[in-house]
């Protein structure tokens, strides 16, 4: 089952407060989604995830399908089964990790031919191969296959791909079955052109999916440009559906998303930073590694109550850094996430009392944004 119910839009912006029911659970909204790529949040148990707050992960089809591949996780049970995650699961279609991980791929009409990342062989992933995989995973949510343009690039690119996404969309659409089980989200393109966002939104929206994402942003345009046409194109999406887009999390590219109405984001930067030793604090971000931190026996964040700041120093993180200590990456790691989970939590909570605009500059000043 699927269900988004709108609990409460804010009066001076376009935050809004929501709920996602699946069959694996609830997700409360706005939510920051963590990225186990290849069906694990790096670093993470299951259980430490749960600790932290994390009500929903993420991993991907191109990836569980080069390795282990489908097989495997079919006999598995599914992915729910096979990595020991209770909680919901949404999959990215591959689209984007095609383009951004494998070489001389080659699109057409009917999918993309590339090889892979890791021997070179070759490989297809069409919409239907991309929807018959997830189905495999068995995920909560599946994302229809696209092309995730690159940036810059020009208008008439932009507009032949994004149309031969609105037809790849409907192939997904007509070749999704497992509809009670797995809830298909459609992905908006046309780059940073609005006339293409808008006949993307219009034709999208046409083809009624449960939900839908803002694709082709955080491609590396100025953050300016990201946040005019997220707010234009949030604009041609239905309220009552969840809007999710893809590819953001530092903490400023979720308070910006969220101010423009969006529901759900994913990246894989806090897990990918923690892991070199830089860590999210409320003043910033530091690197533990730095010989500042020698012998400062304060917690990484005064303000954070996650398992890390509660046990560890900062000298004590820099030590495991400095000796290449597993641990260091794991406790860096609980730390991002969890800043990241609490401040989600923080912002729904502002939606809540009606003060959300007020948290953002709060927060903006203290953490040296503006
Ligand atoms: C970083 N910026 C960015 N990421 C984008 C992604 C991937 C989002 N992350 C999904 C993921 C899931 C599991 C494991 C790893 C990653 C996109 N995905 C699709 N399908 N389409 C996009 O337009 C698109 C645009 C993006 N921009
Ligand atoms: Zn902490």
């Amino acid at each position: 089952m699927f269900k988004f119910e709108l609990l409460k839009t804010a009066k001076d912006s376009k935050a809004r407060l929501g709920k996602i029911t699946t069959n694996h659970g609830e997700i409360e909204t706005p939510i920051f989604m963590p990225v186990g790529t290849r069906a694990t949040v790096k670093t993470m148990t299951p259980d430490e995830l749960k600790e932290i707050g994390s009500q929903i992960i993420l991993s991907n089809t191109y990836h569980l399908f080069l390795r282990p591949g489908t097989e495997i996780i079919e006999k598995a049970g599914g992915l729910h089964k096979f990595m020991n995650w209770d909680k919901p699961i949404l999959t990215d279609s591959g689209g984007f990790q095609v383009f951004s991980l494998s070489d001389n791929r080659k699109i057409t009409e009917e999918g993309v031919h590339f090889r892979s990342h890791i021997d070179g062989s070759k490989m297809f992933i069409s919409p239907e191969k991309s929807i018959d995989i997830q189905n495999i995973l068995g995920s909560d949510i599946i994302m229809a296959f696209d092309e995730c343009a690159p940036y810059p690039v020009s208008h008439e690119y932009i507009d032949n791909s994004m149309r031969r996404t609105l037809r790849w969309a409907e192939r997904c659409k007509v070749h999704h079955k497992n509809t009670d089980n797995q809830t298909l989200f459609g992905i908006i393109q046309g780059g940073m052109y609005k006339d293409l966002r808008e006949i993307s939104a219009r034709e999208m929206v046409d083809m009624d999916f449960k939900g839908y994402s803002i694709g082709g942003l955080s491609v590396g345009e100025p953050i300016d440009l990201m946040n005019d046409i997220l707010d234009f194109t949030t604009d041609f999406m239905p309220e009552s559906k969840p809007r999710y887009l893809m590819g953001v999390g530092s903490p400023d590219y979720l308070f910006e998303a969220v101010e423009r109405g969006v529901d759900m984001a994913d990246c894989v930067l806090p897990t990918r930073i923690a892991r070199n030793g830089t860590v999210l604090t409320h003043n910033g971000k530091i690197a533990i590694k730095n010989a500042l931190y020698k012998e400062d026996f304060s917690a990484l964040d005064k303000e954070c109550d996650c398992y890390t700041c509660r046990n560890f120093s900062k000298a004590y993180i820099r030590h495991l850094f400095n000796v290449d200590e597993i641990l260091g990456m794991r406790l860096a790691t609980i730390h991002n996430l969890y800043f990241l989970l609490d401040m989600m939590k923080n912002i729904r909570e502002s939606i809540r009392g009606d003060y959300f605009l007020e948290y953002k500059d709060d927060f903006y000043k203290k953490y040296g944004y503006k």
